[in-house]
């Protein structure tokens, strides 16, 4: 780690040299072309004291180069497994199968040089909580050079001047770089860390859930800058969410997950104006939708239930139990990834959604199914 800056309010003025050094860097890293990301098969399971299980199961998804894919589900259905594998960041004896191809290499399973190799430079990641990417005895500045200079051959001057570029990309004051995580809000920790992320130009970025811990204004202002950003730099990325609304708006395809295995898959646009999966038909009612001008406002609607335990999955299709159209078969049955056209649906009824959507559009149908389970339990 780098020696801690003396904190002080203003920056340094930076040297001719300096400057010139800089726009090499910047140079370098802004032809860094936009990664692709193939996850083939992916499998991850978690050993635990109640046993094993597995917390994602057969997923398999791409991200052309260049392209935003959003990562939806409610909480608990694998999405963060997801991601923490991409990163090698799962905990100790995780079991990890299948394939990830970052242009073409496999990043599961790498040893710890070839991570740290990686890491920033490749993919980078910014979390749901800053907190836990921040090293709160170091400055802002000096984490960011850190990471800089693990893979740029750049003095500090240097390094810390693409940090105060980067600051300055997500609204933060430069001299700002001199303080220690703790000095900073909560939105502005998430806007250092998503300056961190963008510091090495990854081809490759992931972002797990970035605004979830922030209030509802800044978690709008911060998801605004990440697509500006995003849109002027042509990166790739994952975004992590349960808000369907923020895929409509930032991602070309989008993957649903329900309790680790994928639900449906498919363009964004056919996704959500067209689901497949009732689950996804269920979501959709559960987020409030852009207002249409002149038309009521939809009522949100949850989905009755909760996410079985993965220590015990049913034997059929897994959102079955909170399915209004659930049959025999999908309680016995693990359905089929059936395909249409670009998008695909792990359903035994692909073929009735467009009826299934017209019922799953009435509150009434979700409420019925809340009754229904009220009356037996
Ligand atoms: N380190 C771990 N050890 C054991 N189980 C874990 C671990 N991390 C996550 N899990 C379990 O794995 C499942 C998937 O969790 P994960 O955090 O990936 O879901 P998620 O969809 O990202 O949810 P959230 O939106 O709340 O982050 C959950 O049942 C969770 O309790």
């Amino acid at each position: 780690m780098a020696t801690v800056a003396t904190p002080r309010a203003g920056t340094r003025p930076a040297t001719a040299a300096t400057l010139a050094e800089l726009e090499q860097l910047n140079r370098r890293l802004a032809t860094k072309p936009a990664a692709r990301l193939q996850v083939e098969g992916l499998s991850i399971g978690y050993s635990t004291l109640r046993g094993r299980f597995h917390a994602v199961e057969d997923i398999s998804f791409e991200v052309p180069a260049g392209t935003n894919l959003g990562l939806v589900g409610e909480s608990g259905c694998g999405k963060s497994t997801v991601v923490k594998a991409l990163m090698g960041l799962q905990p100790a004896g995780t079991y990890i199968a299948g394939q990830a191809l970052l242009d073409g290499q496999n990043i599961l399973g790498l040893n710890d040089d070839a991570l740290r190799d990686i890491r920033w430079k490749r993919i980078s990641l910014i979390t749901q909580s800053a907190m836990n990417s921040l090293d709160p005895v170091y400055t802002i500045g000096d984490q960011i050079c850190e990471a800089i200079r693990a893979h740029e051959r750049v003095s500090k001057a240097v390094a810390w001047a693409r940090a105060e570029e980067m600051f300055a990309l997500v609204g933060l004051p430069a001299g700002r770089l001199y303080e220690f995580p703790h000095q900073f809000s909560g939105g502005m920790r998430q806007r250092a860390v998503i300056a961190m992320a963008l510091a090495l130009n990854a081809g490759m970025l992931l972002a797990d859930e970035p605004t979830t811990a922030l209030d509802p204004i800044m978690q709008s202002q911060i998801m605004t800058r990440i697509r500006g950003i995003h849109a002027h730099m042509r990166r790739s990325m994952i975004l992590v969410t349960h808000d369907i609304a923020v895929v409509a708006e930032t991602c070309e395809n989008t993957v649903v997950m329900y309790a680790g295995k994928m639900a449906e898959s498919g363009p964004t646009a056919d996704v959500l104006k067209h689901p497949l999966h009732p689950y996804t038909m269920g979501l959709q009612n559960a987020f409030p939708r852009l207002p249409v001008p002149g038309a009521p406002r939809q009522p949100l609607i949850s989905i009755p239930g909760v996410v079985p335990n993965l220590l015990l999955p049913p034997p059929g299709c897994r959102f079955a139990s909170r399915c209004p159209f659930a049959t025999d078969l999908c309680r016995t049955a693990a359905p089929p990834v059936v395909r249409h056209g670009a998008q695909s649906a792990a359903c035994h009824f692909t073929h009735c959604a467009a009826e299934f959507r017209e019922v799953a559009a009435r509150p009434e149908t979700w409420r019925n199914m809340a009754h229904n389970m009220r009356g037996a339990a």
